[in-house]
């Protein structure tokens, strides 16, 4: 099977990571060689693979001429897709395309959503549930003893196609010792500043915001539990979450990157299932969770699997965590131990509904991290399946929480068909904005000279945790390749590297083994990586929330950090006008070329209802329609997140 090592000497050839090594398996070597990384400025990268099939498109970005000569199936030759490419509305989602959905895709047959990825067919995903399109329900793709007992092959994909292997991967178990549990990382000099932010609840009769964690009145060991973490005293979004969500309201609350969002809302529903004696059972087929927790991707939502295991440690509530690209067995007899809390992503979570071992009647919180991505148009259908579920309560009968750091208005809008009427917002700082702690700084290039300028800045920033974003999985590998023959310690993690890789490389840039992590959209979001000191934007995103939350893997918890990012006018120029609205509300220094290019042209009339607030207070829909569709987009059209 094909994997990709990424060493710093890397050997002349390498194993391409992606999906379709792991179809090919036994069958293909599949083999990737890197035969010429240097001479820029066409698009000639020609991988020779079967990738590809559906939603090819026209490339886009790139410009590095490489020769990559995949050694599996060579029909097509075309490979380089670029950004431009689009599912062509076929609705297949293969390996190639797809880092979210098509591995966390709800699976319930296919349909025409072929745009970036997006399709109903997660075909190629490490755990997609597959729709045959008719009756087909609920079913994985690594289905193994807990499969229904229907007629599917599940090695075989839908149509007979090519054969894929049952996924066995099972990570490591968790340290259980005290001091894994509650190892974290110190809050930075500005934390303090915190206390500075603007707060905004909008919404009747909200109540009033604590101070302390003391005036939480939290139980016994909730308490103990925060003070192992080295939590003091509550940031903003928590001085007011917690009284908001303890008071049974639904909330969508909007907050800057790094700033507790996730404990704001573990804390308060802890405490609730602990005042209520919940106690975890194993002597139950069927699993009934008081709690759902749902997140984008597969790093995220075991980060808040493992927040809440810390919160609730030495409790009787058991999260558990169901994600894809692990064996759906060892998930599901996780789940079978006991479930209070269960925390996944969507396409596995409607999987282990689907069959039967997950009940949602007792469902009392539903909770979506980074809700804007989880309701744009890639998880949206998801989500209303999810709330579609067999017995789960209407919205009436829930609590339904939201939590992101940028919330679009038209998503705010669409959010609202999932709470009770009189949800409250809560607004810390400006809605959608960069954490100010993040000192950005945006360069001018040309695509050709991206990589010499990566070069240089990786060479000043010596050991520091350095995170590369870039636009494709086939960039990331290409730069994370490139870096390592220039014997920069590096990484890499996208859709198309197998989970265990992905794991491998977040604990290798986690422990500074390996200092730079290149990385697509899949880690921009939520990933709470210690000391990462710089964030560089190879390719900037196509969208400005997406850059909000890419920047934001530093600078967290009152800590600084510092975002470089590559601007190509050629390319970006769409998000000038975003950019210098981001850079001056955070009060970052703007460069004149930037406000030129964002005042000619296209013009300026993004300006206008950026700073959106509640979407009830009148909002400005129609003055931030650029921005919204831009944010309800895909956050990249050659490849998802999951
Ligand atoms: N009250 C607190 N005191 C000290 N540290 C805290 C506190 N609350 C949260 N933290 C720490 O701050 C860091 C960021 O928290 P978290 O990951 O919840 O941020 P977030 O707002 O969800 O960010 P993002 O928008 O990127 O998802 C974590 O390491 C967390 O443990």
């Amino acid at each position: 099977m094909g994997t990709i090592t990424l060493l710093a000497k890397p050997p002349v050839s390498l194993k391409k990571a992606n999906k379709m090594d792991e179809w090919n398996e036994g069958t293909t070597s599949n083999t990737t060689t890197v035969t010429s990384q240097s001479s820029e400025g066409t698009q000639r990268d020609s991988w020779n693979s079967d990738r590809g099939k559906y939603g090819r498109g026209g490339g886009g970005r790139g410009g590095f001429q490489s020769s990559f000569s995949g050694g599996g199936n060579s029909e097509d030759g075309i490979g380089f897709r670029g950004r431009g490419g689009r599912g062509g509305g076929r609705g297949f989602d293969r390996a190639d395309r797809s880092e979210s959905n098509g591995e966390e895709g709800g699976g319930f047959g296919g349909g025409s959503r072929g745009r970036g990825g997006r399709g109903g067919f997660r075909q190629g995903g490490d755990d997609g549930p597959r729709g045959g399109g008719s009756g087909g329900g609920y079913q994985g793709r690594d289905e193994d003893s807990f499969a229904r007992g229907d007629s599917k092959d599940p090695e075989k994909k839908d149509g007979g196609e090519e054969e894929r292997p049952r996924i066995t991967y099972v990570p490591e178990a968790l340290p259980e010792d005290e001091a894994s549990i509650f190892a974290h990382y110190e809050k930075g000099i500005n934390f303090a500043k915190y206390d500075d932010i603007t707060v905004d609840v909008s919404g009747s009769n909200p109540p009033p915001a604590i101070m302390t964690f003391e005036e939480a009145a939290l139980c016994e060991s909730l308490r103990k539990n925060i003070s192992k973490t080295g939590y003091v005293k509550p940031t903003p979004v928590q001085k007011y979450g917690i009284p908001i969500i303890s008071a049974g309201r639904d909330l969508m609350a909007c907050a800057q990157t790094g700033s507790g969002k996730t404990a704001a809302f573990l804390l308060p529903i802890l405490q609730q299932l602990m005042a209520d004696g919940v106690a975890a059972s194993s002597f139950s087929e069927l699993q009934e969770p008081e709690v759902i927790i749902v997140a984008p991707t597969r790093e995220l939502i075991n980060q808040i699997y493992l927040e809440a295991r810390k919160f609730a440690f030495g409790t009787c509530v058991r999260p558990v965590v169901v994600y894809g690209g692990v064996a759906t067995g060892h998930q599901i007899r996780d789940v079978l131990k006991g479930c209070n809390v269960l925390c996944g992503t969507p396409g596995r979570l409607l999987d282990v509904i689907g069959r039967g071992k997950i009940g949602c009647s007792k469902l009392r919180y539903l909770v979506m991290d980074e809700a804007d991505r989880m309701l744009d148009m890639g998880f949206e259908p998801d989500m209303r399946r999810l709330v579609a579920s067999p017995g789960m309560p209407t919205k009436e009968n829930r609590q339904t929480l939201m939590f992101s750091a940028t919330f679009p208005e038209d998503i705010q809008r669409l959010a609202a068909d999932f709470l009770k009427t009189d949800y409250l917002f809560l607004a810390v700082g400006v809605v959608g904005g960069a954490c100010s702690d993040v000192e950005q700084k945006l360069v001018q290039v040309t695509k050709f000279s991206k990589r010499e300028k990566l070069l240089d800045v990786l060479k000043t920033t010596g050991t520091e945790r350095t995170m590369v974003f870039v636009a494709t999985k086939r960039q990331a590998d290409f730069i994370a390749t490139y870096l390592c023959q220039e014997n920069v310690l590096t990484t890499s993690i996208h859709g198309d590297r197998e989970q265990r890789e992905r794991e491998q490389a977040l604990a290798d840039f986690r422990s500074g083994r390996r200092p730079v992590l290149v990385a697509t959209s899949v880690a921009a979001r939520g990933l709470d990586i210690p000391d990462v000191q710089h964030v560089v934007n190879f390719d900037l995103p196509d969208n400005i929330d997406e850059y909000v939350h890419r920047i934001g893997r530093t600078g967290r918890c009152g800590n600084t950090g510092r975002a470089l990012s590559f601007y190509d006018p050629e390319a970006d120029g769409q998000l000038a006008r975003f950019l210098v609205t981001i850079l001056s509300k955070a009060q970052q220094e703007v460069p004149s070329w930037l406000e030129e290019s964002a005042f000619s042209g296209s013009g300026s009339e993004g300006f206008k209802g950026f700073n959106s607030t509640d979407s009830r207070k009148g909002g400005s829909f129609a003055d931030s329609g650029a921005r919204s569709q831009a944010a309800a987009a895909p956050a990249a059209e050659d490849e998802e997140w999951e």
